[in-house]
């Protein structure tokens, strides 16, 4: 007699990190009007989002869209049941970071990839971790949550294949230096299921399971399977952009991280909690992508706004 395979088991609710208005926008060509910023963050926190990235504190030389974060916090209402983050390269961002009101959370981020690590922060990746030590202990200090962000975990732009190995070191390094959190970055998408299974065993042998994010981007459509993939190994966080919002300027031809309505839609619909309302996400995501002039990135935001309900 054969035996059925097991039936996987999945998380019964997961966080979502939303990060459109910081990835979504910074790959934006123009540069989306401050108010419809605040607007965009405002919406995302009706609709329950608790987690949201909504800024960096980065060369304006690098990043012009990223530019008026400081206007962006300073307009932004206080939310005493989640929290903002924004992303801190150096002493210098922390700096500007410090002078502004309404952080609870800062983002470091390295790379799995020399390549990127270059082209993105103009370090190599052991200098990056260097910079980034003086970073979190003022984080800390003042009370602020630190999270890390490794880059090219299934691929790199630049060097193709990236060693999952080299991807927990990297992950283990953030995880030591005293981030909560650590989100893997398939920067360009390029992933499919069991190497994204594989990247997630390899880096939980290093840091807890509980302590990993997936930040996934659907430059070739394989972002859900992934991020399903992923679930089962007990990953409880998911990052993503309303509307599918973004890419990465430092990796040409990558698309939107995967669209935060496409995820709720499938974690619903596995009974999965997220604390998110499906419709108000699919307007907030229709109203941003018509301030930057295209549809929605969401297949499922279509179809609700469609239907209507
Ligand atoms: C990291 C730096 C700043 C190094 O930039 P650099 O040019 O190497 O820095 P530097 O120390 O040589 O300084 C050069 C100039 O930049 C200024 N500077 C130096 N630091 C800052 C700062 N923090 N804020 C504002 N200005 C800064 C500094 O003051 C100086 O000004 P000058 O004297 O010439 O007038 C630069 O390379 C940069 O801004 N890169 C952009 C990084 C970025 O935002 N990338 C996109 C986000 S990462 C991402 O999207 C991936 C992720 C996280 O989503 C995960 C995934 O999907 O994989």
């Amino acid at each position: 007699m054969t035996s059925m395979p097991s039936l996987p088991s999945f998380p019964s609710s997961v966080r979502i990190v939303e990060v459109g208005p910081r990835d979504g926008l910074q790959n934006e060509k123009n540069v989306v009007p401050t108010a419809e910023r605040i607007a965009l963050i405002n919406g995302l926190r009706q609709a329950g989002l608790r987690h949201i990235e909504v800024g960096s504190f980065v060369s304006p030389k690098w990043v012009p869209q990223m530019a008026d974060t400081p206007q962006v916090l300073a307009a932004l209402p206080p939310m005493a049941d989640g929290r903002y983050a924004v992303l801190v390269p150096n002493e210098r961002g922390m700096d500007a970071a410090e002078a502004c009101p309404n952080i609870g959370e800062i983002a470091i981020f390295a790379a799995a990839s020399e390549s990127f690590s270059h082209k993105n922060i103009n370090c190599s990746i052991a200098e990056s971790l260097e910079r980034f030590a003086p970073v979190v202990a003022r984080a800390q200090a003042n009370g602020w949550a630190v999270r890390g962000y490794v880059s090219c975990v299934m691929g790199c732009p630049y060097e193709g294949d990236v060693p999952v190995q080299r991807v927990a070191e990297v992950a283990a390094a953030l995880y030591r230096m005293g981030c909560y959190e650590i989100s893997l970055g398939d920067t360009v998408g390029v992933g499919t299921p069991r190497l994204a299974k594989s990247m997630i065993e390899a880096v939980a042998a290093e840091v807890p399971v509980t302590a990993l994010a997936a930040h996934f981007h659907d430059t070739y459509g394989q972002a859900l399977a992934n991020l399903l993939a992923v679930l089962e190994l007990g990953v409880a966080v998911i990052d993503s952009s309303v509307a599918g919002l973004g890419g990465c300027p430092y990796a040409a031809g990558a698309a939107g991280n995967v669209a935060t309505e496409d995820v709720v839609y499938m974690l619903h619909g596995m009974g999965i909690e997220t604390g998110l309302d499906l419709m108000a996400l699919a307007v907030v995501g229709q109203r941003i992508s018509s301030v930057v002039g295209r549809s929605t990135g969401s297949k499922v935001a279509r179809a609700v706004l469609a239907r209507g309900a």
